[in-house]
C-alpha cells in the first residue's frame, strides 16, 4: 500500500523537495519561503492529518479507534472546506492528528493525494515542496533535495506558545511542552511512517539559528542537489 515511487510519472523535470522533522521545528515556515523562491507549489500535509483528526472529534469519535480514524481520512478530499479552518492549528486538533496518523489505513488515504501533488504540482509549478513527518522516506524518497529540520523541545514549545499567542489560541506554556513530548513520541515510535531523516536527508539543527540562517542553508543545499538558483 505504501510502496515508495516519488516520482514515477511526474512530467520532466519536476523538482521534489522534502522537508520533514518535528513539531514547531520551522518547517513550515521554511517549506513557504523555499516554495516562493523557487515558484514550487507547497503542500503542508500535517494539515491532512489534523482535518482527520479533527474530524472524528467532531463525530464524537475517539482518534485513536482506526475505523473511525479511516472513515474520516476517506472522507477528505483537496477541496474539502475543513482543509481552511483556523481550528487545525490548536494543540487539540494536533494531538488528535498524532493519534490518527498512526492508523496504517488513514496514511495509505492520504497517501495518493501527497504523491499526486508532488508529481503534478498545482498551477504548472515546476516543483514541489511537501513538509510533513515522512516525505523523504515514505511519500517522496526520489525527492531530489531532502531536509530535517529540527529544534530542542523546548525551542519548539516556546516557538508553538508564542504562534499560538499571536493566533490569539489560549495556551498554557507547560501543557505546550508537555503536549509535545508526547506528540514527539508517539510521530517517532509508530510502526508505520515513524519519524526519522532519511539516510539522504541533510540535518538541520535551528535551535540557534533564525528563519532567515535556516532559509540560506536550505537554498545553498537545494542549489548543491539541483544546481538550481532562487527565482525570486
Ligand atoms: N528558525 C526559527 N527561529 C525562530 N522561530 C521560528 C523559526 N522557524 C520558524 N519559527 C516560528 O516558529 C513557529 C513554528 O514554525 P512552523 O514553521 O509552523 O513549524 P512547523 O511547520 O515545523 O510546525 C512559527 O511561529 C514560526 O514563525
Ligand atoms: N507527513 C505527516 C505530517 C503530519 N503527521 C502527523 O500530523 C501531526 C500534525 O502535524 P503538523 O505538521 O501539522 O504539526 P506541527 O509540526 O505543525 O506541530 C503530527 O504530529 C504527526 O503525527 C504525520 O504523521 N505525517
Amino acid at each position: 500500500m505504501t510502496q515508495p515511487l516519488s516520482n514515477q510519472g511526474a512530467p520532466a523535470g519536476t523538482v521534489v523537495v522534502a522537508i520533514d522533522g518535528p513539531a514547531a521545528s520551522g518547517k513550515g515556515t521554511l517549506s513557504q519561503r523555499i516554495a516562493d523562491a523557487f515558484g514550487f507549489a507547497h503542500l503542508d500535509t500535517g494539515v491532512l492529518y489534523r482535518a482527520v483528526g479533527v474530524s472524528v472529534l467532531r463525530a464524537g469519535g475517539d482518534p485513536a479507534d482506526n475505523a473511525a480514524a479511516a472513515h474520516a481520512a476517506y472522507d477528505l478530499h483537496p477541496e474539502h472546506p475543513i482543509l481552511r479552518e483556523v481550528a487545525l492549528r490548536t494543540d487539540e486538533a494536533a494531538q488528535a492528528a498524532s493519534k490518527v496518523a498512526a492508523v496504517p489505513e488513514v496514511r495509505a488515504a492520504l497517501l495518493d493525494f501527497q504523491r499526486r501533488f508532488a508529481t503534478h504540482p498545482p498551477g504548472g509549478a515546476p516543483g514541489a515542496v511537501l513538509d510533513g513527518r515522512d516525505i523523504g522516506t515514505v511519500v517522496c524518497p526520489d525527492a531530489q533535495a531532502k531536509l530535517f529540520i529540527t529544534a530542542s523541545v523546548e525551542v519548539r514549545a516556546e516557538r508553538r506558545l508564542k504562534e499560538l499567542q499571536r493566533r490569539g489560541i489560549p495556551a498554557i506554556s507547560s501543557d505546550v511542552l508537555e503536549d509535545m513530548k508526547a506528540r514527539d513520541a508517539r510521530d517517532s515510535q509508530r510502526a508505520v511512517a515513524p519519524l526519522r531523516p532519511a539516510a539522504d536527508a541533510f540535518v538541520l539543527d535551528t535551535s540557534a539559528l533564525d528563519a532567515d540562517q535556516v532559509f540560506s542553508m536550505a537554498v545553498a543545499h537545494i542549489g548543491s542537489k539541483t544546481g538550481l538558483k532562487p527565482t525570486a
